[in-house]
């Protein structure tokens, strides 16, 4: 039996340069793990069949599910003859901006390299990653990483400097395609990517708060008045800054100070039900 974690991510800053004809967007974004994780067990079987088990009503059990597709993809392109059960035990929200499905893939091929003795590097899991999703690429690394393309080229950051993350989801659910979708590229105002990376080099904790970005975050709160808000509360109540992840519609709020972290959460838990206190992991995954 093999044990990984699968850390969720947050965008520190999210850029998007122009659309392309493939129909994905070219982006710009440094990504930054933190220390809200799913639990992956991967345990081989006789019979060359993958199973999910997934402690999460809303996370699918079969093909659709992002760690079968990773197993799938493994065993077909290494004619793998074991078969695998992979237990999946939830912690990180889902559909939330916070790359948890792509996590777990990236965790599957890191723990089936290591069960089915497979011997890839972590560069070669990353090229496959991108094959299941736009995500999976930097979370097959984890750390720090400025991400270009459409997501799955990834050039390694200093880690950020240390500070507690608030997370808050509000409950409602966003498809990613359907936000990049609705995205207008002749009004956006791009984040200041060369400043974080700036900021993160000098671990400079207020230049980073100063360079959090996102074009994505006025598409989604534009359609969801849950996402105004649940930022403009996490800015009252005292965070240093505040930002949307991803296509959201989790926001999370730097905090610096540990002793405000309880008031904070607290505050946010009169009306958010999906509050997490978490520390930034910034390290990659010691391999191989
Ligand atoms: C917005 C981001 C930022 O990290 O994350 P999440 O909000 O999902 O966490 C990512 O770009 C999401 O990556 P991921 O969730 O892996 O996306 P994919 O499954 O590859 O693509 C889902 C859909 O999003 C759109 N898409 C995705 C990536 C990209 N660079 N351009 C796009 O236009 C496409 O319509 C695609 O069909
Ligand atoms: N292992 C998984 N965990 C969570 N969701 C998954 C997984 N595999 C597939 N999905 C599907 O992917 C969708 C997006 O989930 P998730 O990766 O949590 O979102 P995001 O990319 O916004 O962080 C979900 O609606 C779910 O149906």
């Amino acid at each position: 039996m093999i044990y990984e974690k699968a850390p969720a991510k947050i965008n520190l800053t999210l850029d998007v340069l122009h659309k392309r004809p493939d129909g994905f967007h070219e982006v710009e974004m440094i990504m930054t793990t933190v220390d809200l994780a799913d639990r992956i067990w991967l345990r081989l079987t006789s019979e060359r069949s993958i199973t999910i088990k997934a402690s999460h009503r809303f996370v699918p059990n079969d093909r659709k599910n992002l760690a079968y597709q990773a197993a799938d993809l493994l065993r077909k392109r290494y004619r793998v003859n074991e078969g695998v059960e992979i237990t999946l035990d939830k912690n990180i929200p889902i559909a939330a901006g916070l790359a948890g499905g792509s996590s777990d893939a990236a965790a599957t091929l890191r723990g089936l390299n290591r069960l089915w003795k497979l011997g890839l590097s972590l560069d070669e899991l990353a090229v496959l990653g991108a094959e299941i999703g736009s995500d999976v690429s930097f979370c097959v690394y984890g750390g720090t990483a400025i991400a270009n393309g459409r997501g799955e080229k990834i050039t390694h950051l200093s880690p950020p400097p240390n500070c507690w993350v608030i997370l808050a989801k509000p409950s409602i659910g966003v498809s990613t395609g359907n936000i990049y979708g609705q995205l207008d590229l002749s009004t956006v105002s791009h984040p200041k990517t060369a400043q974080m990376i700036e900021a993160l080099k000098e671990g400079d904790y207020n230049k980073m708060c100063s360079s959090l970005g996102n074009v994505l975050e006025p598409v989604t709160m534009g359609l969801h008045d849950e996402v105004v808000v649940l930022k403009e509360q996490m800015e009252r109540f005292g965070a240093d800054a505040v930002l949307m992840s991803g296509s959201g519609p989790t926001v999370f709020g730097l905090v610096r100070q540990e002793s405000r972290v309880p008031k904070i959460v607290n505050a946010l838990k009169g009306f958010c039900q999906d509050v997490h206190a978490v520390r930034m992991l910034g390290e990659r995954v010691l391999v191989d």
